[in-house]
Formats: C-alpha cells, sequence, structure tokens
C-alpha cells in the first residue's frame, strides 16, 4: 500500500488536514490493523457495514471508517483528482485519488450526512510518534515477536485504568496453562498529547508487566474511540485478531455481552475470576479517585494492586496541598482586589512549598495586553490571556493569583473551565459596593468617568456581571485586609489545597 512519491511531485497536490480521528484510522489502516479494510470506506461498503453488518468481502465489520471533508474541500475537487493527506503540523502521510463522493454519518461528528470521499489511497508514512515509538508495534511486528518466542496463543488484555492484581494474574495463569503470550493493548488514540495521566497509565503498566516470566508486549494503538461501548469493544476485537491474538481477557460482565458475537470474531475469551467483595467499589474508581483514596490514608487491599502501582499512582497524583492552583479575584476598580491578592501573595510566601505568581489586572495591562482597549471584545481577550498563563502556572504545580476586573460571566466560566482541568480554581468576588469604591476612588478614574472625561468605565457606564457561584465572596467596606485573607486562606484549607496546619490569624 506503500508509495514513494518524491515529495516534490506531491507539493502541488491540494491537501486535507486529517482530523484527529481520520488521523488514528489512517494509522490503523496503513499499519494493518484494521484489515482488511485498506482504504477509507467507499458509499458500497459504508451501506453494507451499516446495514448488514459486514464488508464487501463479507468480513463482519461494524463500524465506519470514513474520509469525510468540508463541503467546499469537496465541491474543490474533480474525479480523477489526487489529494495529499497531512497530519496537523502538515506532514505528508500519504495521497488519495479521489473517484467519487458519498453523504454518510461520520461516528464522532454531529453531521448525518457529512460529505465523504471515496477513493485509492497510498501511504507514504506512519505518523512519527515522539514517545514511546517502539511500543507502536504493527500488527506484523507483534505477530513476528511472539512468534520467535514461539507462543502458540496469544492472550490480550484490554487495561482501561491501572492493571488491577487480579487481572494481571489471572492473566499470566491462563497463558502459563495455554503457552501463551500477553499482549496488553491500550487504546491512546484521541488522548491529548501533554495528558499526564496517560504518562502515569504507561508507568504502571510497565512496573505490572515486569512481573511476568512469559513472553509479553506492550502495545499502545493509535485508535480513536467511537461508538457505543459494544460496538467500540468489537471493533478491539477485530483489530487484536490483525495483532495475531488468540484469546481475549474479559470480566465476567464483559463476556456476557460480548459471547452472542464471538462467533464471528474469531477469538476465545478467558473470564476474569470476580473480585472479592470489597474490592468491588474500588474497581470502579479511576485512577485519579483511587489517588485520592490513597491520599486520604484509605486501606486499599493488598489483592487490589501491586505496591509499585500504588506508589506510582500515589506520586502522580499528588495530594490537593501539593497541587497547582488558582485564585481569580474578579470586582469593580477600587475594590480592593489588589490589595487583597499582594496581601495574599505574602501569605502564601511566607507558608512557602509552592511557586506563587501574582498576574494583578494593571500589571498585566502594561505587560501581556499593553495593546488592548477596555471594549468588550479586548477585555475579553484580556481576561483569556490571564486565564491561559494561570493554568499553565497550575499545571506545573504553582499558585496563580489573579486579579483582574473581569466583568463578564462568560470569560470567567471560561477561565474556571480552563484551569479546572488542570488544577484547583477559587473565584473571589470583592463585593465592595459601588458606593464605597467611587468613595475610594484611589485612581481618580471614578471621578473621571462620571465627569464623562473616561468613557465605558465598568459600573459607571459598562457593566459588571455579578458572579454566579464564588467559592468567596467579601465586601471589604467594614473589614481589614488581613481578615479578608485570612477568611481566603481558610477556605484555601477547607478545600484543601493548603495543609490545615497552618495558622490562619494575622
Ligand atoms: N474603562 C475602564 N474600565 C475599567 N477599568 C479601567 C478603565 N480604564 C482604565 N481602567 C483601569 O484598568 C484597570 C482594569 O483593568 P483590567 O485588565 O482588570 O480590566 S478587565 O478585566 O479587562 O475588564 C483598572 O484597575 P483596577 O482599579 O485595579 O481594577 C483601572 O485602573
Ligand atoms: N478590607 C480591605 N480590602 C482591600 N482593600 C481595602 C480594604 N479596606 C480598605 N481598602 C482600601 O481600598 C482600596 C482598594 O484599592 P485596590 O486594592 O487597588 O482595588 P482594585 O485592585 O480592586 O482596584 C485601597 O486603597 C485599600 O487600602
Amino acid at each position: 500500500m506503500y508509495i514513494t512519491t518524491p515529495l516534490l511531485q506531491t507539493q502541488h497536490l491540494k491537501s486535507w488536514d486529517l482530523t484527529p480521528r481520520q488521523f488514528c484510522d489512517l494509522e490503523m489502516l496503513l499499519s494493518g490493523a484494521f484489515a482488511p479494510l485498506q482504504g477509507f470506506m467507499n458509499a458500497a461498503e459504508y451501506h453494507q457495514v451499516r446495514n448488514h453488518q459486514h464488508l464487501n468481502s463479507g468480513k463482519y465489520w461494524l463500524t465506519p471508517v470514513l474520509l469525510d471533508v468540508t463541503p467546499s474541500f469537496a465541491n474543490s475537487l474533480s474525479i480523477g483528482e489526487t489529494i495529499a493527506l497531512r497530519d496537523a503540523e502538515g506532514m505528508l502521510l500519504a495521497v488519495f485519488t479521489v473517484e467519487g463522493q458519498f453523504r454518510a454519518a461520520p461516528p464522532d461528528s454531529d453531521a448525518i450526512d457529512a460529505v465523504c470521499l471515496e477513493g485509492q489511497l497510498q501511504g507514504i508514512a506512519l505518523p512519527k510518534h515522539y514517545h514511546a515509538a517502539q511500543e507502536h508495534q504493527t500488527p506484523a511486528q507483534v505477530q513476528t515477536y511472539f512468534r520467535e518466542k514461539g507462543c502458540q496463543n496469544v492472550i490480550a488484555v484490554l487495561p482501561q485504568q491501572a492493571i488491577h492484581r487480579l487481572q494481571w494474574e489471572s492473566a499470566c495463569s491462563y497463558a502459563q496453562n495455554l503457552q501463551a503470550g500477553i499482549l496488553v493493548q491500550a487504546a491512546i488514540g484521541l488522548a491529548h498529547p501533554e495528558d499526564p495521566a496517560h504518562f502515569t497509565r504507561l508507568r504502571c503498566y510497565r512496573q505490572v508487566l515486569q512481573r511476568c516470566s512469559t513472553p509479553v508486549q506492550l502495545n499502545l494503538l493509535n485508535h480513536a474511540s467511537r461508538g457505543e461501548p459494544l460496538q467500540e469493544m468489537l471493533l478491539r476485537v477485530l483489530v487484536l485478531h490483525n495483532f495475531g491474538v488468540t484469546h481475549l481477557l474479559v470480566t465476567p460482565a464483559q463476556a456476557d455481552t460480548l459471547t452472542p458475537h464471538i462467533a464471528t470474531l474469531g477469538l476465545k475469551l478467558l473470564i476474569e475470576p470476580a473480585p472479592p467483595v470489597e474490592e468491588i467499589p474500588l474497581r470502579a474508581y479511576r485512577d485519579v479517585e483511587l489517588s485520592h483514596h490513597l491520599h486520604q490514608g484509605l486501606s486499599v487491599p493488598a489483592e487490589f494492586s501491586y505496591p509499585e502501582v500504588l506508589s506510582e499512582l500515589q506520586r502522580s497524583y499528588p495530594p490537593r496541598h501539593r497541587q497547582g492552583f488558582v485564585v481569580f479575584f474578579t470586582g469593580l476598580s477600587g475594590s480592593g482586589k489588589s490589595t487583597l491578592a499582594n496581601a495574599l501573595l505574602m501569605r502564601l510566601m511566607e507558608i512557602g512549598g509552592r511557586s506563587v505568581t501574582l498576574l494583578d489586572g494593571d500589571v498585566v495591562r502594561k505587560h501581556l495586553s499593553s495593546e488592548l482597549n477596555f471594549s468588550k471584545e479586548h477585555r475579553d481577550i484580556n481576561v483569556r490571556r490571564i486565564g491561559f498563563v494561570a493554568s499553565e502556572i497550575a499545571k506545573s504545580g504553582g499558585i496563580a493569583i489573579c486579579a483582574p476586573i473581569a466583568p463578564y460571566t462568560q470569560i470567567r466560566r471560561e477561565v474556571r473551565q480552563l484551569v479546572s482541568d488542570k488544577g484547583g480554581f477559587m473565584e473571589i468576588h470583592v463585593a465592595t459596593p459601588l458606593s464605597e469604591c467611587e468613595k475610594r476612588d484611589t485612581k481618580g478614574l471614578y471621578a473621571k468617568a462620571r465627569a464623562g472625561i473616561l468613557k465605558g468605565f465598568t459600573g459607571i457606564d459598562d457593566p459588571y456581571e455579578i458572579p454566579e457561584n464564588p467559592e468567596v465572596c467579601l465586601d471589604t467596606s467594614h473589614r481589614s485586609p488581613a481578615e479578608c485573607v485570612n477568611q481566603i486562606l481558610q477556605c484555601l484549607i477547607n478545600m484543601g489545597y493548603l495543609p490545615s496546619t497552618i495558622a490562619c490569624s494575622a
């Protein structure tokens, strides 16, 4: 399926930048993982699969594999034209000669009649893997490995999260009885390249694999999961077959769902023993939840997982008082944001242990956002930038204190969402009334706004939308800054972001 078209000859071709799903599918097609499929489905194959669950060749198949494109790109093409298929960085991976177009429903899209291309696919290069390249083996490489090790059978283990001890021990014992090797295959297709959980899981798998004396391979599959769980599982089984797998280790519940289909799939099921009753709730935990369970000092039965796996989880998901977080002040000009942010900065520096960065509204406007004005559009850009920088700080385990006016709910919500994926988030509404802010008028701006010299001033002739659910709400009119900061510190302790041992009195 590969050709060696010199790059020069492809430079004049129109390019289609593959979507994340298509990027994964292309690797699955080119590597042989989706055999007998050799290219994206044409209309006839698509309808066969949709209506009769098999390919034109008669092979059982459930899931559409489509090259859907935008209508404008489709309109620009003519029959017989060759296009370049590229990854997100513009790397040429394949060329595709268009033979027709049809309407279909791609698996991960809302579109029910997207324009799809049919034609001939010719691979040029497999996608580059910047990490663990040796574990992205093709089906042929995996088959060769087990053949050379003299394995008559290959048992597949498909881990979702950390591999449980019971699961692994039953895989090893089945392997001994069947003279089998073990293939641990993890689908990582759409995992974000910076997803730390992905790397944690890999370290856990590698730890577990070392405990086995039978030939064993860890294989990272660039597969984009799709469809409902049964359909996805059946697709994974078809793929495993292409990797030379003869048996699949499943839970009793998975066995119940797969058994009616197994005759068509060509694999035998091996059933894990049911876990002891006390482990059932733990099994439902994702790694991060299990880790929090450990950090709270709750017991995990020794049978549940290996000590090195548990300590890896604890290391990767530190307790909250060692995670990064963002304190996001919002409020009118003169409400007290800068005063409180600076006082909090000092207290957190005093406590120590994490780096602390202050992103004050005025200061950010001098540096990061110097070209922006105070229109809604520019205020949103400004706050979004602050949120982005803060989220990066939290991701690296630091503390970011932000103190912009941030008058709009939608953008504050966006920042909360962005940060929450990476660390803690605390919104503080400095709810000092406008009358008090105006009385303070530390910079003389309210006077200018009232006099009409300064236009679009927040609270005077520009809106401030009251925060919906801030973690803390402070009216600074009748309280000292120290009192306010103590309340914030106490809230951080309650949320677990600071150890309860720190003193909260000024
Ligand atoms: N039109 C208008 N409206 C509000 N504020 C104004 C305006 N023009 C200048 N300033 C000064 O800019 C500071 C607010 O900047 P921010 O970056 O925090 O505002 S925003 O979040 O982008 O809305 C704000 O500082 P703080 O008083 O610290 O809030 C003001 O000093
Ligand atoms: N409890 C309090 N918290 C914060 N500021 C207070 C408090 N009580 C009085 N102030 C005064 O209010 C003013 C707030 O100004 P500032 O912190 O620059 O507000 P902002 O950053 O919201 O514009 C300062 O002069 C500060 O001394």
